[in-house]
């Protein structure tokens, strides 16, 4: 069966994160998940589901950003796609005129993992396969009987009280969590005071993580890392802007003796930026971002690179439907490249999973291996609608 798109449609869904500072980071205080959700209808009835990851506002314009490569990919078969996805792609990200957006960055490079995320979903669902396994049985055929090993964030948002912090600790380790992920880099004394708390709570056995979103220039990054690190921090995560390649090297070069690496790539623009991190030995865990890069097809590049340079991939997952889609590509990183579970894990926030069609299963701190066919992209229709930000705003004017 051709399968043969014959139209796209893409919402923009928020969901209200901020009113409780699920997400809070240090240059993030007031995140909306949201994303830009695209559907693809067939000819044969069968949809692929995809979508992008944004914080609220802004997501309009990457809905604009997505209507306009609807061009490119309607009237297409999903036969035709997979045969040459590699053309596919870059007949998205090489349009004489688009490109001049990005290229392969910004707005249009998360619109066109949006779309190339429905095409993978629309494969996958094709073959009657979750994305993992597409994958791997390209390759060879493994399962992973205890699943993923993951970490959890969502005990230590920037904007959380320490009660909340001491709390969601508490019911987490009794959860089996072992890595926790702490949001630092608005105030040292904070800092300081509140990593303590949760090294004192997890255990010198546990696995504990820092990350700043971007906020410190370098100098800053290594003095104010080096007054953390009496909690025996696993890596600090974006340290310093996302594109100073050499401030990360620096970064990572005097945090060395301190036993502490650096981690980033939720924001990282595409595979470009990753090769140069690890040609200058700026990073020492690669965070692939299922909505960042060019989807799939860019990620596998990234997870190959990553491999040569014998760098474990720790894939950001701090957002809406970010857990649902990486947790594939971990599973093939793990099955068919790196074979490796050492000094690697999948990150996991633990909101708005109730609003997908297949949520991730999580037991005992690892992430389960999907089995519905797809990427796990498909949100409820009933989720969608409520959060529609065009259902909203009309619902506010009348
Ligand atoms: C604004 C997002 O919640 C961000 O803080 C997520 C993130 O950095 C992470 O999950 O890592
Ligand atoms: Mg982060």
């Amino acid at each position: 069966m051709s399968h043969k798109i014959v139209n796209l449609r893409v919402r923009d869904v928020r969901f209200p994160t901020s009113l409780e500072q699920h997400g809070s980071d240090a240059m993030h205080t007031d995140p909306d998940y949201s994303a830009a959700y695209v559907v693809l209808d067939t000819d044969s009835g069968l949809k692929g589901f995809g979508l992008t990851f944004t914080l609220g506002k802004g997501t309009e314009i990457v809905l604009c950003a997505v209507k306009a490569l609807a061009g490119l990919v309607i009237g297409k078969s999903l036969q035709e796609i997979v045969s040459n996805f590699r053309g596919f792609y870059r007949l998205l990200t090489s349009d004489g005129q688009m490109r001049w957006l990005g290229p392969e960055k910004g707005v249009i490079h998360l619109a066109t993992a949006a779309v190339l995320n429905a095409v993978w979903d629309l494969w996958a669902r094709a073959e009657g396969k979750p994305l993992w396994k597409l994958l791997v049985d390209m390759v060879k055929d493994q399962m992973l009987k205890e699943g993923y090993p993951a970490y959890t964030t969502s005990c230590a948002w920037l904007g959380y009280s320490d009660q909340q912090l001491k709390q969601l600790c508490s019911d987490a380790l009794k959860s089996g969590w072992t890595r926790f992920k702490v949001k630092v880099g608005a105030d040292l004394e904070d800092d300081i005071r509140r990593c303590r708390l949760i090294r004192q709570m997890i255990g010198p056995s546990s696995t504990l993580m820092i990350d700043a979103n971007q906020r410190w220039d370098v100098a800053e990054a290594i003095s104010w890392v080096s007054r953390l690190a009496e909690v025996k921090p696993l890596w600090i995560e974006e340290p310093t802007s996302p594109d100073d390649i050499l401030g990360h090297a620096a970064i990572s070069k005097a945090l060395a003796p301190l036993g502490i690496g650096v981690a980033t790539g939720e924001q990282c623009h595409n595979r470009v930026m990753f090769k140069q991190f690890l040609q200058a030995s700026a990073l020492q865990f690669v965070q692939i971002d299922s909505c960042r890069l060019g989807s799939v097809n860019e990620n596998l590049a990234v997870l190959l690179m990553a491999y040569k340079f014998q760098v474990p991939v720790c894939p950001h997952a701090g957002g809406v439907g970010l857990c649902e889609l990486v947790q594939h590509l971990i599973l093939f990183d793990y099955i068919c490249v790196s074979a490796d579970l050492r000094n690697r894990m999948c990150e996991y926030v633990d909101h708005l999973h109730e609003h997908f069609t297949s949520p991730v299963v999580i037991q005992d701190a690892h992430y389960m291996p999907p089995k519905d066919p797809g990427y796990s992209c498909e949100m409820l229709e009933e989720s969608v609608n409520r959060h529609d930000a065009l259902c909203l705003e009309k619902k506010t004017k009348n």
